[in-house]
């Protein structure tokens, strides 16, 4: 444990670095990034001091991995995954997060609605939150826009801080964040910027034929510009290629709880709040 808060430290102290010689790269975004700190609620991660460019964001999320999962690997060793069903101690310094991953068109949505009714959770999906702002005449709207319909991941800078500031403004402190992380860069900021790793992973797992079908049919009514099967052959392929990378990467710190979506809603649901019954 002290080593490896030992290397936690020593990796803080680079990450600083990395962030102040960014900083003097990007002055701007690094103010845009600091904004989305303040408007985070742990103290710790406010005192770093530091953001993410959508531009360098990707570079700059291979400089801050290392720190991330130094900060991880102490965090498990401090509060275990747990079993089943468990919820963190009393007293936690963090609310409980909850990813919930999954394919397009898996479910998470609508299992999220069933997981706020029952166990109290407030439901944040970063794709609602995405088209919000992308609706919003914010500046980086026709950005969001054209990545969404392309089925591209959104720069972390501005997912992770629509996450943070929605969280802030519920004044709740249990969350299911609903399609996020989507992919490492996603994972690193949001532990970097948030302070915290998720609770658990909640995973739905569905074929794709399945959820193909699903969503063609959600796209005769969603008017969403991405349930068309152009969007959806490359959102596929994005989360494919990107996405399930970061199941696997909780997987491999059993932190994943699975459920198996190609089923009825009631059935799947019927799976799924066994993960929560820690909650009730
Ligand atoms: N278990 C299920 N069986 C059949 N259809 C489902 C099931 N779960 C969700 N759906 C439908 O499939 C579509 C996609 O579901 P949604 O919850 O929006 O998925 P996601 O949030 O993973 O993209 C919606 O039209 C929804 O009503
Ligand atoms: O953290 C996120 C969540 C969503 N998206 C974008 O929003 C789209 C729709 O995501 P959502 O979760 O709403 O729908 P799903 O693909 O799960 O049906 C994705 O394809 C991405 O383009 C993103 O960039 N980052």
């Amino acid at each position: 444990m002290r080593q490896v808060a030992r290397a936690a430290r020593a990796s803080e102290r680079a990450l600083y670095s990395t962030a102040r010689a960014y900083e003097a790269r990007a002055p701007l975004v690094v103010a845009e990034g600091n904004a989305a700190v303040a408007a985070g609620s742990h103290p710790a991660v406010a005192a770093r001091g530091f953001g993410f460019a959508a531009a360098g964001a990707f570079a700059t999320a291979a400089a801050f991995t290392p720190t991330a999962v130094a900060l991880c690997a102490e965090g498990e060793e401090a509060a275990p995954a747990g079993a089943e069903g468990s919820a963190p101690s009393s007293g936690s310094a963090h609310p409980t997060v909850v990813f919930v991953l999954g394919g397009p068109g898996a479910g998470k949505g609508t299992q999220c609605s069933n997981i706020v009714n029952d166990f109290g959770f407030v439901h944040l999906s970063a794709g609602d939150l995405l088209r919000a702002h992308m609706k919003s005449g914010s500046e980086d709207g026709n950005m969001v826009a054209e990545m969404i319909k392309n089925g591209q991941i959104v720069p972390s800078v501005v997912t992770v801080r629509l996450l943070l500031d929605a969280m802030k403004a519920s004044g709740k402190e249990r969350f299911l964040i609903d399609g996020f992380p989507r992919n490492k860069e996603n994972r690193d900021a949001w532990e970097v910027t948030a302070g915290y790793d998720c609770d658990f992973v909640l995973f739905f797992d569905c074929p794709e034929d399945v959820m193909e079908r699903r969503l063609l049919g959600r796209g005769e009514t969603s008017g969403r510009t991405d349930d068309n099967i152009e969007s959806i052959k490359k959102r596929f392929k994005t989360f494919v290629e990107s996405s399930m990378p970061v199941v696997d990467y909780y997987a491999g710190l059993k932190k994943v709880r699975s459920v198996n979506s190609d089923q009825s809603p009631d059935e799947v649901y019927a799976q799924t709040k066994g993960h929560f019954a820690a909650f009730v």
